[in-house]
């Protein structure tokens, strides 16, 4: 097939998920949309009705004159519509067979088959909305919880764009005080004024854009999930406390210390975090082959952790190895689980609360589930602690923007070391200049088409 795609012609695409279900929506985008349905629909002529109402009727394959489908057709006119072209869509009843035969009736009268995310590239080109916000439609589909999509929501809603070009703007008012300062020299010392006003107002951007990257770590767990180990030594109750967690029995326990061989993982959400837990060996000096592997893993599993939650039984006096692992654990955001706590106590808290702070050390019972609700809250807590509460519910969740994030910050170190340096300003004016053209890179007020290619290829068909 010849690749000579164009953005004037008028595409095609189902839009909702492949397969069977009650109904299926057949979308068409561009001038010739009301024109190519036209062509197969049986009903009202749709170049009369109203703009933005739905249509009773049939669509008939001209060339047998055969009924294909009994549907409902809405149609949309430019400008006020997801694409700001003219927009119908076919809702059929939905089945495979009968969705696909529109969908190729529409190609061949006259549309293209659209590209993944083509509509939501062309509300993107059309002016309707910027890349955060295009970008926000995909991580909008793929959010896993509420949260997730809480943040997506936002930056569909234009939240991080926003913020951007109030960013841009300043950059924009301190680029164009040095012009007035170099043009209309009020002051005998213009370069001293002007190098003062740009550390200042780089500062303050600068200040800004981190503020802006710290929420980045947040923005990546909720898409990938906290890495949460669960560690310590045989038989405390790991592995109960992952079931518990999970609300199912996963992991299998036994009274056998070294139950547990291999590393688990399982996600599941705790107060809408997202966690990937992980269940691992106990630790302990071991000479069983098999063994021994498995707790070569759990001491990657802390490695690689962001939470490690170390378990120790309450019922036990502290041993070497759970010192050994209060010391691995130590630099690490951790919670110290102190299991068992139905049966008699043995082991001295006055030790523990000398290695850990008292606020993180949570007694639970794996059995009878005591303490398993105040955990769930404090690991809630850790994470969205200050969010919450905080006034921009904005997160950066997107590699792309986190990347030229940083990009814009090192410009901006280069802006302050320029001036620290004594480099003349025009010089200066240049790295400013360019951490103004990566934060419209965010928001796509300039872009490459490269960019939209393969930023809008990872969307869903039809989207
Ligand atoms: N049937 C159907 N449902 C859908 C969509 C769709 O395209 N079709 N959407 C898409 O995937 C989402 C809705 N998103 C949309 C966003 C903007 C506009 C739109 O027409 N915007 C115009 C006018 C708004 C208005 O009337 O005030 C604009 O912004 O100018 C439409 C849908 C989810 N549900
Ligand atoms: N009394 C009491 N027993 C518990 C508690 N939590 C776990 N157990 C018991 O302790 C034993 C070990 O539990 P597991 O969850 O398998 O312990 P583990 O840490 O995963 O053990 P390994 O996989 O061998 O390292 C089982 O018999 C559990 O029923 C608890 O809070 N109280
Ligand atoms: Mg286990």
């Amino acid at each position: 097939m010849a690749n000579t795609t164009s953005e004037f012609d008028t595409i095609a695409a189902i839009s909702t998920p492949p397969g069977e279900g009650a109904i299926s929506i057949v979308r068409l985008s561009g001038e010739q949309a009301v024109e190519v349905a036209c062509k197969v629909f049986k009903g009202k002529d749709l170049h009369k009705v109203a703009s933005h109402t739905i249509n009773y009727g049939h669509i008939i394959d001209p060339k047998t004159h055969a009924v294909v489908d009994e549907v409902m057709v809405s149609v949309m006119l430019a400008p006020k519509t997801y694409t700001r072209e003219d927009i119908i869509e076919i809702n059929t009843h939905g089945g495979i067979v009968a969705t696909n035969h529109v969908l190729q009736l529409l190609l061949s009268y006259g549309a293209r088959m659209a590209e993944p995310g083509e509509f939501t590239k062309r509300a993107f080109l059309n002016g309707r909305i910027d890349l955060t916000q295009a970008e926000s439609v995909m991580d909008l589909i793929r959010a896993k919880t509420d949260r997730a999509m809480q943040v997506a929501v936002d930056q569909l809603d234009g939240s991080l764009s926003h913020l951007i070009k109030g960013i841009r703007q300043d950059i924009l008012d301190a680029l164009a005080q040095v012009e007035v300062n170099i043009d209309y020299p009020e002051y005998d010392d213009v370069e001293t004024v002007t190098t003062k006003m740009l550390v200042e107002k780089a500062t303050m951007v600068k200040q800004r854009i981190e503020d802006l990257l710290a929420t980045a770590n947040r923005g990546k767990v909720l898409r990938e999930g906290l890495a949460t180990a669960i560690v310590g030594r045989p038989n405390v109750g790991k592995s109960s406390l992952l079931n518990h967690l999970l609300h199912e029995d996963k992991a299998i326990v036994t009274d056998v210390p070294g139950t547990t061989r291999d590393v688990i993982e399982e996600y599941v959400n705790v107060r809408d975090v997202p966690l990937k837990l992980v269940d691992t060996a106990g630790i302990r000096a071991t000479e069983d082959k098999v063994e021994k592997i498995g707790v070569e893993r759990s001491r990657k599993a802390i490695t690689a952790a962001d939470l490690v939650l170390l378990v120790l039984n309450n019922s036990e006096p502290l041993t070497d190895e759970d010192n050994e692992l209060l010391a691995a654990t130590r630099n690490k955001k951790r919670l110290i689980i102190l299991n068992k706590t139905d049966l008699p106590v043995k082991l001295d808290d006055q030790e523990l609360k000398r290695q850990v702070a008292a606020e993180d050390i949570i007694a639970i019972s794996a059995l009878t589930t005591n303490g398993i609700d105040k955990l769930e809250e404090r690991i809630a807590d850790l994470f969205w602690g200050g969010i919450e509460n905080s006034q921009s519910n904005t997160l950066v969740t997107n590699a792309r923007q986190i990347g030229l994030l940083n990009q814009a910050d090192q410009a901006l170190d280069d802006v302050l070391k320029g001036i620290n340096d004594g480099m003349p300003v025009d010089l200066v004016q240049i790295d400013m200049t360019r951490c103004w053209d990566l934060l419209g890179e965010i928001t796509g007020d300039s872009y490459q088409d490269e960019l939209l290619n393969q930023l809008f290829s990872q969307f869903c068909l039809g989207k």
